[in-house]
């Protein structure tokens, strides 16, 4: 008898009629995590442990082709055989969450796959920034899921109605939540997202109250949560791992160790969501090429000058823009040289500790 139904999981038609089409004879899971090239799955009959085949590892011209957290996988060995079961394929992603690694390399680092929203979590007190807002904004954009953005911590903030009016101006077209896991104020609008079949992540700085939230949801202390200095913010990394969880009363959530960067990938597209208030008067601008720089008959730079757009905000815009425009020159690069090499092998060491 099976003991989950992975459409509550989150399965869709179009992964099974992929998965039909492509992996006749085998099963289908779902990655809850992944540690040292170990894989735990979901399945039908419950978690199963998994390695990739040998030929997924052969072909891998990235980290990021490795199945991530959230991933659907085709695997061959029956559920109940004894030891690992082999992954033959990852399925199409309908929603990716990454950023570009921490340190010199530009590889790209998957955070979560397959999520229907993603809870821009940020809380009310230390942790609060706009500039950071806006890139978490522009990745969740990019990623294909929806963005909610989740202010944590309400019972320390004393001047809610002004944050929420400074992140309403910077979270365009976006959902604004307010929690505090405290007094329980917004928890039920958090839950309203997390219902059967979909996933949600939760993704932000280390210590904003994630597990917290997340052992709410589940009604028992799963998530360990870490003691963290009020004084200044700070709190020892608690999450160490992203991990898929089942919520009892439906829905599955993604849990993700705290950020201290988010350094993004070629993300145009979804700056260009993000700031879709810049990029309308963009268009206004007298001259088609116009570099919004001192030249007459901007709309960009009139829009600063009456306070309609801040001139904070503006320079975020520009520098996300670039950072995203390096990345994608860099990637374009890449591409050529792998299709040149032919393929890259994964090193052994894994990025799931995240002390980032
Ligand atoms: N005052 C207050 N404290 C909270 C709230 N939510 C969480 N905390 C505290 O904040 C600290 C960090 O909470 P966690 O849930 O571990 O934060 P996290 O985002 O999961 O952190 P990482 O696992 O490091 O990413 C703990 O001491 C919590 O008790 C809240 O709503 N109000
Ligand atoms: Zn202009």
């Amino acid at each position: 008898m099976s003991k989950f139904n992975l459409k509550e999981l989150g399965l869709k038609d179009n992964t099974i009629k992929e998965f039909e089409s492509l992996y006749e004879g085998m099963y289908l899971g779902r990655v809850v995590c992944e540690q040292k090239n170990y894989y735990k799955v979901i399945t039908e009959k419950g978690v199963i442990s998994a390695k990739v085949s040998g030929k997924i590892m052969y072909n891998a011209c990235s980290i990021a082709s490795y199945p991530a957290v959230g991933d659907w996988v085709a695997m061959d060995r029956d559920e109940d055989a004894q030891g690992e079961a082999i992954i033959h394929g990852t399925l199409e992603r309908y929603s990716k969450f990454s950023r570009k690694t921490v340190g010199p390399k530009d590889d790209e680092q998957i955070i979560a796959v397959n999520i229907d929203t993603v809870f821009i979590t940020m809380s009310l007190n230390n942790n609060f920034n706009l500039r950071r807002l806006e890139r978490y904004i522009s990745t969740a954009w990019e990623s294909e899921a929806e963005p909610v953005v989740l202010l944590t911590k309400a019972d320390l903030c004393e001047d809610l109605e002004e944050k929420l009016l400074e992140v309403s101006k910077v979270a365009i077209g976006v959902d604004i939540l307010v929690v505090s896991s405290l007094t329980n104020e917004g928890i039920d609008k958090v839950k309203e997202y997390i219902t059967n079949g979909k996933t949600v992540a939760f993704i932000g700085s280390s210590g904003v109250g994630k597990s917290t939230l997340i052992n709410k949801f589940l009604g028992y202390e799963k998530m360990k949560v870490s003691e963290i200095r009020e004084s200044d913010g700070k709190g020892r990394h608690t999450t160490t791992y992203r991990e898929l969880i089942v919520i009892p009363q439906g829905g599955v959530v993604i849990d993700t160790p705290g950020m201290r960067e988010l350094p993004i990938m070629d993300i145009e597209d979804g700056i260009e969501s993000a700031f879709r208030d810049i990029e309308e008067l963009t268009i206004q601008c007298k001259f088609g090429n116009c570099t919004h720089d001192g030249e007459p008959g901007c709309a960009v730079k009139e829009a600063i000058s009456k306070g309609v757009i801040s001139e904070e905000r503006y320079k975020s815009y520009i520098k996300l823009k670039k950072e995203a425009e390096f990345m994608a020159k860099k990637e374009k690069t890449k591409k050529l040289k792998e299709s040149k090499k032919g393929r890259i092998k994964k090193s052994g060491k894994k990025d799931f500790v995240e002390i980032i």
